[in-house]
């Protein structure tokens, strides 16, 4: 019987889904695949509540009742003391610290899962920093879910390469929540705000619906397959349209932003009317490998394309590679949410739990 002990990080929309499809699936592991999953740890920005023998149903009132305040250091004191075997640090946050304590955690004993698009996405320095803790330590680091929630884009992409196959232009809707928000804007007479507020409601935004509106979601899915393919780019080099108004972004704090996003919806209706016939409103991103350029902007597209047809919170990745030619490799679904999302990593976590004594 193989033990994997899980260290949730992030016990919000995504991390406390988690917690359920685990405690769901994890009897069919044993059975099936050898593996015992035991979730010692689970900690928001404040507390961590520890439970050498895992938690169990009732988390949320254990949580409540028992969780401490916290550092780093004292999971790395409990996992030695507990000797937790095969432990793995899953981040579900938004957290720049956290990521900033991935090294120290791998050089604990740690592999990584991350929801958070951070660590693939700061410097080039601190990226294959990491990798080369990671090799050293022999430890693993998967992170599926920052490209297309669910959807096996980030291994899709690496197998492509890896495989020699020349990847030429990957093109799409890179974003759910700003799927959702255009496709359902674009269909209804409803405000721009009621619709955004929605998007936050059915948990597609990012906890700050600005790094979705401003762009920068995108940008960093950009760079994170552009890095998949050896592309040695900065988050400042992608080309990114914002859509938020200056006099909504920079001071203005979230629950100012919240309170004003009213003042969005006469510029989105100028730009749902100011288009030609049958054609939407679609955020799309564009990663031309050869000329080494990505870019994120707001289009109008034929209601009957590809790109226009889609639903919902879908994603759409359209890859150009050498073998597919004209018609390229598409892969489409649901781009955000939480139960697609934790699925996400669940896969990620067997994939880790398979490759592991
Ligand atoms: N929603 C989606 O569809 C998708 C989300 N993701 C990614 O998943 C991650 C989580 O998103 P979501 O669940 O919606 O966010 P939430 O805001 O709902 O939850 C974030 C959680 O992280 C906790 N947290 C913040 N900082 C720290 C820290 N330093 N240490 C430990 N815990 C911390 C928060 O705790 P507290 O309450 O104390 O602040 C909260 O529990 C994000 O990185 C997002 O980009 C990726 C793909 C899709
Ligand atoms: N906020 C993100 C969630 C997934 O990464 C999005 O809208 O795509």
């Amino acid at each position: 019987m193989k033990k994997v002990n899980i260290i949730l990080f992030g016990v919000g929309n995504v991390g406390s889904t988690l917690i359920d499809q685990f405690l769901k699936i994890r009897s069919r592991w044993t059975a099936e695949s050898g593996i015992r999953l035991n979730i010692p740890v689970i900690a928001n920005s404040g507390k961590a509540l520890f439970m050498p023998k895992g938690i169990g149903e009732n988390w949320k009132e254990d949580f409540d009742k028992n969780a401490e305040a916290y550092k780093l250091e004292d999971i790395l004191e409990f996992s030695q003391k507990h000797q937790l075997e095969n432990p793995v640090a899953i981040d579900a946050t938004v957290s720049k610290d956290l990521v900033l304590d991935y090294p120290k955690l791998v050089q604990n004993g740690f592999h990584l899962v991350a929801a958070n698009k951070v660590a693939n996405t700061l410097s080039d320095e601190f990226y294959y920093g990491l990798r080369r803790e990671l090799e050293k330590h022999k430890k693993h680091f998967y992170y599926e879910t920052n490209v297309g929630a669910g959807l096996p884009i980030v291994q899709t992409v690496q197998g492509l390469h890896q495989a020699g196959e020349k990847v030429i232009r990957i093109r799409g809707v890179f974003s759910g929540s700003l799927s959702f928000i255009f496709n359902t804007f674009s269909e209804s007479e409803g405000e721009f705000s009621e619709v955004l507020k929605q998007a936050g409601d059915l948990g597609y935004t990012e906890p700050d619906a600005r790094e979705d509106l401003s762009g920068n979601d995108v940008g960093r899915k950009l760079l994170i397959l552009a890095r998949e393919l050896q592309l040695k780019k900065e988050f400042k080099e992608v080309k990114i349209q914002s859509l938020i108004p200056e006099k909504l972004n920079g001071k203005t704090s979230t629950e100012d932003f919240q309170n004003r996003i009213s003042e969005l919806d006469e510029i989105f209706e100028k730009r749902k009317k100011n288009q030609k016939k049958n054609h939407v409103l679609r955020y799309v991103g564009e990663l031309k490998v050869g000329r080494g350029s990505l870019e994120a902007k707001l289009i109008s597209a034929p209601r009957e394309s590809a790109l226009g047809q889609i639903k919902g919170a879908d994603n759409i990745f359209e890859i150009y590679t050498e073998s597919y030619g004209e018609q390229p490799l598409v892969i489409q679904g649901a781009g955000a949410g939480a139960a697609v999302t934790a699925r996400g990593v669940v896969c990620d976590v067997l994939k880790l739990s398979q490759r592991l004594n």
